[in-house]
């Protein structure tokens, strides 16, 4: 496969240490790998057209410092954003390396990785580092009909209007210069650097062994459009680099990256809604394009994929692949993961095609999050914009179950050690601590957009310097700002406090604030975390956050004389916090008060409690490295799809009346739990008061009850004098009513409620509240109240669609105010119902088998109270006690467990039969018979 997104396929992991031959697909937006063109010094449209093998010529290589050579001919190419702009300070200059070694998305070597984990990529067509081919993409509406006038105006001024659009017409000379240029292969500098970074460190370990990578080349490719360079690229990229490259048309990925992922989904998954009306007609028209680069990722993954292959899509520009794939290749492994927040369904619910990007993403059979926190978010929209039942583990679709994780990305260690041997880091060290010396210095490094809270940042600085005049002149500032293109006007705000800041209290020696709008190298980037004495991140929003980390590592006092346990200040809104544990300075970034007090705190702390945090601090990022996310995921993958693949009705064997038979008459000490409804009888309308049971049902358990070896119960979701009353005629029969929360044991005439009838009255008044609410907003609903659970019927609602959003709220209202109160809402059809977490079909089970474990004589204590167990069931609520049953099974407790499933989702049961009641019927009356 070849790049438009990324995708990896690598060999399985077992859950030992080793590695096994399986494949995976890493499928994810950039390649890890792009194409930097050595471009001839003369117009080919004036000269001779070099062929793609011809001897080289007199070339010239790129040199980061100046415009390249290519930038320099006007007619192709506009000339490049000058590296060095105002605010920089030359002391920070990349140009100390003009081959490129020194950036970050340096040629692999011995010391294996080597970029930072949040590398911050460039805008996709800039071209920044490397020479590459123009876009010609203009396909979706400007970007700037999302901002307001005033915005747009600004930005113009500033000679940048909203999104970056192509600047000038690209020429067909510009696409034969490329079509004939020599070209290498070099590593990218955009993509997802905790994820190669884990892969590398897998690799590394010999966890992985077969991968390959499905992604974009993150470039511009119209003009390679039938070259035979395109397809050598093609080729030399997935027999050397495990690259599968997907080519999109550049206004398709334009259209999809640049505008839906960047301008869409970028911000509304950090809690930032566009706002502008307008933004209806951008997001359509965008969201094209994000669905056809999704086919493209999706058409690539099925053409390469072979029967057990893991496949592993990464990331928001891919919610769609899932599913896309998943149409294609029923049987597929495939996992998910967010490495991006996911926001609250309050928030995730304004996307306007907010169904379909949840059910791309449930095309997988695992999804990962990097914390609890978005995992949960993600199982309360899912309930409640899709109606569907969300445990903790996961959703449960109509036919399969897709299993939710919370699992957080962290760094490598191993890699990053080594690139700290590179003399460099230590001669910037020197540099920074002769130049800042007797100077306390807070660093960061961010991308500028208003997602990473910079400006917030600044502000708390003043604030501080402001109120704290007794650090003015001892401590500096030095904020890396990365990748501006999108942001003139947060750009142009940041400026004016850095320059407002520093001419309030700078002097001939003093400046409070460096501040560098662009990318340092990497041997800088640790001389930086080395020499800090606290990292300041104040993201609104963000996933994780691994500068973090990397910061804790680096400063672990490796370098003799060089800082070590210094502070970090980190927002409460990053996934990394959830990760600290409050052993950071965790701030709320709109606090400015709060901020300039840790900045204070960070510098005043005292060397023990300094060296306490830290130690904690370093322990986690030890823990929650990049390899141990890596192997986790894959390994849970393996396992829930086996789960999952167990569960799949079509591989679950049909009963065997014969074997069954055979068991039965072996047996002495028989037990049965059957369902009710759907299973002894078929449903009535959930709306009938009065209830009548079949009468052949009545006759099968009273003839299999003539047999005194045998005990049964009945189970039920509906009231104690429901099943009274229907089972009046069959004496001696044990009765579990709503769900586990009442049992009348077997031969007893008193029910027993398990519940504390105290807590069951305090929950049930906070959600009739709740309930009432969406009831009067729902014409044609009602509110069924029972003992222990309470139900909001819609069914026969005549706005079905209304109704049904409705009652998702409804769902996920209860669920998020009423957690605390162990109980929890589930969406069936055309009904929520609202039961206690405690007490299950599957407690009720617990509790019966314990009772017939006591009932036991002495003599034969040490026995299992049953011999024969059968469990017949035909919905969601009769799996929790399938399993059970199960486990019995396997650790040999019960001889001989049978568990059946009469419905056609997927199950735990061990058996199916598909003539619903009246097979079972059949199947209880032979058993009857052979008594
Ligand atoms: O800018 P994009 O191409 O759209 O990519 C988004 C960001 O992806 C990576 O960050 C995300 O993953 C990190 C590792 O899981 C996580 O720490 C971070 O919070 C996520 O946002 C990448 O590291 C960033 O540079 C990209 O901007």
């Amino acid at each position: 496969m070849r790049s438009c997104l990324e995708l990896v396929v690598a060999p399985a992991l077992g859950t030992t240490q080793s590695c096994t031959t399986t494949p995976h697909i890493a499928t994810i937006v950039f390649l890890p790998n792009t194409i930097n063109f050595t471009l001839p010094t003369s117009s080919p449209s004036r000269g001779g057209r070099p062929g793609p093998h011809a001897p080289k010529r007199s070339t010239t290589k790129i040199d980061t410092s100046k415009p390249s050579l290519f930038t320099q001919q006007r007619d192709l190419t506009p000339p490049q954003t000058p590296i060095a702009e105002a605010d920089h300070d030359e002391f920070f200059a990349q140009v100390e390396n003009p081959d490129l070694r020194g950036h970050f998305p340096k040629q692999e070597g011995p010391r294996s990785t080597v970029a930072p984990s949040d590398p911050h990529s460039p805008a996709w067509g800039t071209g920044r580092i490397f020479t590459q081919p123009r876009s010609r993409a203009s396909s979706p509406p400007p970007a700037d009909i999302l901002k307001h006038k005033k915005t747009v105006e600004k930005a113009e001024i500033l000679g940048r209007a909203g999104i970056r659009q192509p600047l000038a017409e690209r020429s067909d000379s510009h696409d034969r210069v490329f079509a004939h240029a020599d070209w290498t292969v070099v590593p990218a500098d955009q993509g997802n650097g905790g994820l190669r970074n884990a892969v590398q460190a897998a690799v590394r370990n010999d966890k992985l062994t077969d991968k390959i990578w499905v992604g974009t080349l993150g470039m511009p490719t119209d003009a390679l459009e039938d070259t035979q360079q395109k397809q050598d690229i093609e080729d030399r990229l997935a027999t050397e680099y495990d690259c599968l490259t997907v080519f999109c048309k550049d206004s398709d990925f334009d259209g999809h990256y640049t505008h839906y992922s960047k301008q869409i989904l970028w911000p509304v998954f950090h809690y930032q809604i566009p706002d502008n009306p307008k933004s209806k007609a951008y997001e359509d028209h965008s969201w094209v394009y994000y669905v056809k680069v999704n086919q493209a990722f999706a058409d690539k993954i099925v053409k390469n994929w072979k029967r057990g292959d893991v496949i592993w899509v990464h990331d928001y520009h891919l919610l769609l692949v899932p599913s896309m794939v998943r149409k294609k290749l029923p049987d597929a492994k495939i996992g998910f993961f967010l490495h991006v927040a996911f926001p609250s369904s309050e928030v995730f619910r304004c996307l306007a095609v907010r169904k379909e990007l949840l059910e791309g993403m449930l095309g997988a059979n695992l999804i990962g999050f990097q914390i609890h926190e978005y995992a949960r978010h993600f199982l309360q929209t899912c309930s409640r914009l899709l109606c569907v039942e969300a445990t903790n583990d996961g959703v449960q679709l109509e036919d399969r179950f897709v299993d939710v994780i919370d699992l957080a990305i962290g760094i490598d260690p191993v890699a990053l050690d080594m690139n700290r041997d590179d003399p460099n880091v230590a001669s910037w060290m020197k540099t920074m601590q002769d130049r800042y010396f007797g100077k306390k210095l807070i660093v960061a490094r961010d991308k500028l957009d208003h997602v990473r809270g910079v400006r917030q940042k600044l502000l708390a600085y003043e604030l501080f310097l402001n109120k704290y005049p007794e650090w003015r002149d001892r401590v500096v500032m030095i904020q890396v700002a990365t990748s501006t293109t999108e942001q003139a006007e947060l750009d142009a705000t940041v400026s004016d406090i850095v320059t407002r800041v520093n001419s309030s209290w700078a002097n001939l020696a003093y400046q409070p604030v460096v501040y560098l709008k662009q990318d340092i190298s990497y041997p800088q980037y640790l001389a930086l975390l080395t020499v800090a004495d606290a990292l300041m991140i104040t993201s609104q929003r963000e996933g994780m956050n691994l500068t973090s980390h990397e910061y804790l590592f680096c400063q672990d006092g490796k370098f003799e004389g060089h800082n070590k346990f210094g502070s970090l200040i980190l927002s409460e809104f990053t996934g990394s916090s959830s990760v600290f544990g409050g052993n950071e300075l965790c701030v709320n970034p709109w606090d400015y008060r709060q901020c300039a007090d840790a900045i204070k705190q960070a510098l005043e702390m005292d060397d023990e409690e300094k060296q306490k945090r830290w130690k904690a601090l370093y322990k986690a990022v030890m823990h929650h490295t990049a390899e141990h996310w890596f192997t986790a995921f894959l390994t849970r993958l393996e396992k829930v799809y086996a789960e999952q693949h167990r569960r799949d009705t079509t591989s679950v064997p049909r009963l065997s009346i014969n074997q069954l038979g055979r068991q039965y008459q072996k047996s002495e000490r028989r037990l049965f739990i059957l369902d009710y409804e759907g299973t002894l009888a078929s449903w009535g309308s959930p709306n009938d008061i009065i209830l009548t049971s079949p009468q052949r049902t009545l006759d099968v358990l009273n003839d299999l009850l003539l047999d005194d070896r045998n005990t049964i119960y009945v189970m039920s979701g509906r009231q104690p004098e429901e099943l009274d009353r229907l089972f009046k005629r069959v004496p001696n029969l044990g009765l579990i009513a709503e769900n586990g929360c009442f049992l009348k044991e077997f031969g007893s005439s008193k029910w027993v409620e398990m519940a504390d009838p105290e807590k069951m009255r305090d929950w049930k008044e906070s959600v009739e509240g709740i309930m009432e609410y969406y009831h009067e907003r729902t014409p044609g609903s009602w509110i069924e109240p029972r003992h222990c659970s309470l139900i909001f019927h819609y069914k026969s609602c005549e706005d079905q669609e209304s109704a049904a959003r409705q009652a998702g709220d409804c769902a996920s209202h209860i669920n998020d105010a009423c957690e605390e109160q162990r109980v929890r809402a589930i969406p069936v059809e055309g009904a929520v119902v609202v039961e206690p977490i405690d007490w299950s079909k599957g407690t009720a089970a617990m509790q019966i088998f314990e009772g017939l474990k006591k009932g036991l004589a002495p003599s034969v204590e040490h026995e299992s109270p049953v011999d024969f167990l059968m469990v017949a069931g035909d919905g969601r609520d009769d799996e929790v006690i399938f399993r059970w049953a199960n486990e019995l099974g396997v650790d040999k407790t019960v001889k001989h467990v049978t568990t059946v499933s009469l419905g056609s989702r997927n199950t735990e049961a061990g058996y199916t039969l598909t003539q619903g009641v009246t097979g079972v019927l059949t199947v209880l009356q032979k058993l009857a018979m052979l008594s």
